[in-house]
């Protein structure tokens, strides 16, 4: 018999979500034990600040990287959208899970059937800041931090009109209900890897009780979604957005690149097979940043 520990954040969807791996191990391992070792990251206790000014995605994984090193925990599971670009080569994420829903969804204060243009959408994110913009040009948008649970609590406070979410949260919480409405990828492109869990371990361990866990499509999505960011550093804080879609061996992949000093940002897609996702990913990126650049200069003339 074989004992894993596997480390977590202590919201609510972290836990749902270790659950979900733990799940997997016991079914199919029914011999094996797994235990859940939750934790409260830095990030989760500093809430009255924006992420930018404290110190990024690291903030999220840092605790978790130590129980990890410390051999207190022997997995950790993350939401692939939180993981930062650069994971350190002692712990390499070993798998990806299939994919929950990857779209943004507005969620309205509970009992409410239209959304009230006098309050400000509540979104955490340039990312979605950004892409609202577009689609609700009249309405103000305002920072909402804290897990899914606190910010559906400062919605029912009424200090918004609505909140922008992720309906992986929301379904994996059991709170498809409250989503009234789903944005499409094509709308408001998700953040890279956003519906995907990712499962981190310590270099050279035995994991092949995770086998069968991942979909093969799925990471193919993830790489180039991984590999567009990685190349545009976009980190936490550049409103950079990436979505993937496997279909019979072909990847698109719909990227938002933003470039700070100009506010530009610019939309594309790119089409190509799964085996090069990630240099499809790169080549999105590259497209992408010359179009900003090209108009950049254009408007310096
Ligand atoms: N930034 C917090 C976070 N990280 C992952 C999810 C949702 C689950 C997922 O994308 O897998 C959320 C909540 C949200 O953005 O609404």
């Amino acid at each position: 018999m074989r004992k894993i520990v596997i480390g977590s954040r202590d919201s609510r969807l972290a836990v749902v979500q270790s659950e979900m791996v733990r799940d997997f191990i016991l079914e199919k391992h029914p011999d094996m034990e797994v235990e859940i070792l939750t934790m409260k990251t830095t990030g989760d206790k500093i809430l009255d600040r924006t992420l930018d000014k404290i110190g990024g995605k690291g903030l999220f994984v840092k605790e978790l990287d130590k129980a990890l090193l410390e051999k207190h925990s022997d997995l950790s599971v993350h939401s692939l959208k939180d993981m930062p670009m650069e994971v350190p080569e002692d712990l390499p994420l070993v798998a990806f899970s299939k994919r929950e829903d990857p779209r943004d969804v507005l969620v309205l204060p509970e009992g409410e059937t239209e959304l009230n243009p006098e309050k400000p959408l509540g979104c955490s994110s340039l990312r979605r800041t950004l892409q609202l913009k577009e689609l609700y040009p009249d309405m103000e948008c305002k920072s909402v931090r804290g897990n899914v649970q606190t910010r559906l609590r400062k919605l029912e406070e009424g200090q918004y009109g609505a909140l922008v979410l992720a309906a992986a949260g929301l379904k994996r919480l059991g709170l498809a209900h409250r989503i009234s409405r789903y944005f499409e990828p094509e709308e408001m492109i998700p953040a890279a890897g956003q519906g995907i869990l990712a499962v981190q371990g310590r270099a050279g361990e035995d994991i092949s009780f995770l086998e069968g866990f991942q979909d093969a499509d799925v990471v193919c999505a993830a790489l180039a979604e991984r590999a567009f960011v990685k190349y545009l550093d976009g980190g936490c804080f550049s409103p950079v957005a990436a979505h993937a879609v496997v279909e019979e061996g072909t990847l698109t992949l719909l990227g938002l690149y933003y470039e700070e000093e100009t506010g530009n940002y610019k939309k594309g897609r790119v089409t190509g097979k799964t085996a090069e996702a990630e240099r499809l990913g790169i080549a999105l990126a590259q497209r992408l940043r010359e179009t900003c650049r090209a108009r950049k200069e254009e408007q310096a003339e």
